[in-house]
């Protein structure tokens, strides 16, 4: 394909998958939605993440081709119990801010019980 095909094929691409809901890869009942996305100046995501009641991510890492992967994932809602993030090590955390390197430090989220969880998440690639 050509520089401009593919490119075209990109933003079809992301105009058919972004603002809406997409099941999350785990299979364990999340949903997101892509919001932003860049490949230049640097390689960059943003999504909207949602779990609702029994929803959870087993522990993962989430490795990228080439670079370092971070991500700042910010806790917009919290549920009445569970929907913890867990990581050994991450960069900086708070009870709402997650500073952490998704390929490097295996994490997960405890399963939700009552009401949901909802966080935006950004993440991008340092080469
Ligand atoms: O929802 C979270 O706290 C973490 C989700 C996750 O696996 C990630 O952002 O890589
Ligand atoms: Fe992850």
């Amino acid at each position: 394909m050509s520089f401009a095909t593919t490119r075209t094929a990109r933003w079809r691409g992301y105009l058919s998958t972004a603002f809406r809901w997409q099941r999350g890869r785990q299979g364990s009942g999340y949903d997101k939605m892509l919001l932003f996305t860049a490949r230049w100046p640097i390689p960059f995501d943003s999504y909207l993440i949602r779990y609702p009641d029994g929803a959870y991510i087993p522990p993962h890492t989430d490795p990228v081709q080439d670079g370092r992967h971070y991500r700042l994932n910010i806790i917009l809602k919290s549920p009445q119990a569970g929907g913890e993030f867990v990581c050994a090590t991450p960069i900086y955390a708070t009870r709402r801010i997650k500073l952490f390197r998704p390929d490097a430090c295996e994490h997960s989220v405890t399963r939700v019980e009552g009401g949901s969880r909802y966080v935006l998440s950004v993440g991008w690639i340092r080469k």
